[in-house]
């Protein structure tokens, strides 16, 4: 039986390069593209089917913050595909991010180098908006669209026959310390990207305990890898200038995976898992060595099982008023016509 794969920000960096992986290893693949940009899209498709001419690759348009796109994309994927094996949720952003130089310096001489080096942990904040529907931006896109298009296609996903895998791209930047349950969408504070990850980690958790059969889910981190999001944080041109720095830290950090091929090393390894084999506590991380060999390694999360059930619970009182708008804005424009 042929493999249904469904990837979130596809397009690029981590997302498009386990794409490629994904191709390379498995040609009998139906691999679904869903991206906001479909000329993007379209040139990416093109540009996989160079080495795989003979692969199955569609499009799929989703914009992950637009929840009308999101419940759209859901029925389009419906109509074409009657299964789903992998569901790949990378698509993400880290809007207007800045580098607290002061708590930079600090931290370069304390005891938890490493680790700043590693989580990049008080040392970065984001401005966050609200988007038209009265979401915070980071939270819809990084955490809430994924949430409803999981849902949307959970009788895709929940099959007798076979078992599916959800797969969360987090962070090592997913803190407790960034995330309250009073305030999931962080509208109170500057990490929003930290909060919306941790999220994530909680959701996913949530998956396992409360949906039904041989649905599964699992979280990964990618590592620090050099793509669009962190040239937002500081231009390409100063990463490549500094790159010899940081291969040097690779040498007291694995973390630092740099390429988007090898920051999607843990998102492909879970591809060839069997899901009920995962450990649902766990994070499973990219890593890459000071010579350069990529390998994956789980590591316990910071979370528990109160926690994210009550998150999910949230999630799903405010997808009732999500839903509810949606239908409001629908019957207005209806009227208005
Ligand atoms: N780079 C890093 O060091 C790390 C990245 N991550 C996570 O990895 C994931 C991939 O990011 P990365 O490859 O680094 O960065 P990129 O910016 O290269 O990729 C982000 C992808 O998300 C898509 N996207 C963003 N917003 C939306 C939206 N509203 N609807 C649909 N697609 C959207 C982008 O599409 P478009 O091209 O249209 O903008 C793009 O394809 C993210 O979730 C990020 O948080 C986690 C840890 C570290
Ligand atoms: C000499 C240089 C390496 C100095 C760079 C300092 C910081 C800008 C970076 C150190 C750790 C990085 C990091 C991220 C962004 C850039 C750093 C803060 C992320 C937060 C990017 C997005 C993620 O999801 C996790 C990354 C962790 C590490």
């Amino acid at each position: 039986m042929k493999k249904v794969v469904l990837v979130t920000g596809a397009n690029s960096g981590i997302g498009l390069a386990l794409c490629a992986h994904l191709l390379s290893q498995d040609a009998q693949l139906q691999l679904c593209l869903a991206c906001r940009n479909m000329q993007r899209a379209e040139a990416v498709r093109q540009a996989l089917l160079v080495s795989r001419p003979r692969a199955q690759v569609t499009l799929l348009h989703l914009d992950v913050g637009n929840m009308h796109s999101v419940l759209r994309a859901a029925e389009e994927f419906k109509q074409k595909c009657n299964r789903l094996d992998y569901l790949y949720l990378s698509a993400g952003i880290m809007p207007n991010p800045r580098v607290d130089h002061k708590a930079f310096y600090k931290g370069l001489f304390s005891i938890n180098v490493v680790c700043m080096f590693a989580t990049g942990e008080g040392i970065l904040t984001q401005e966050d908006k609200v988007i038209p529907i009265g979401l915070q931006e980071v939270f819809a896109t990084n955490l809430f669209g994924h949430f409803l298009l999981v849902k949307e296609l959970e009788h895709l996903l929940c099959q007798m026959d076979h078992n599916s895998l959800v797969i969360w791209t987090s962070s090592s930047n997913a803190q407790r310390s960034a995330f309250s349950l009073d305030d999931i969408q962080h509208q109170k504070s500057h990490e929003p990207y930290s909060s919306s990850k941790y999220g994530s980690d909680l959701l996913s958790l949530a998956l396992n305990l409360i949906c039904s059969q041989g649905l599964y889910s699992s979280v990964i981190c990618p590592g620090l890898v050099m793509t669009n999001l962190t040239y937002g944080i500081l231009p390409s041109f100063f990463w490549t200038l500094i790159m010899p720095i940081m291969w040097l830290i690779r040498i007291f950090t694995n973390t630092f995976t740099l390429s988007p091929y090898n920051g999607a090393e843990a998102l492909f390894w879970l591809f060839m898992q069997k899901p009920e084999s995962l450990d649902p506590m766990a994070k499973y991380h990219s890593l890459t060595s000071g010579l350069g060999n990529n390998y994956t390694q789980p590591h316990k999360m910071d979370n528990d099982e109160n926690m994210s059930e009550a998150l999910y619970v949230k999630l799903l009182e405010l997808e009732d008023t999500v839903r509810k708008k949606l239908r409001d804005e629908d019957l207005y424009i209806k009227t208005k016509n």
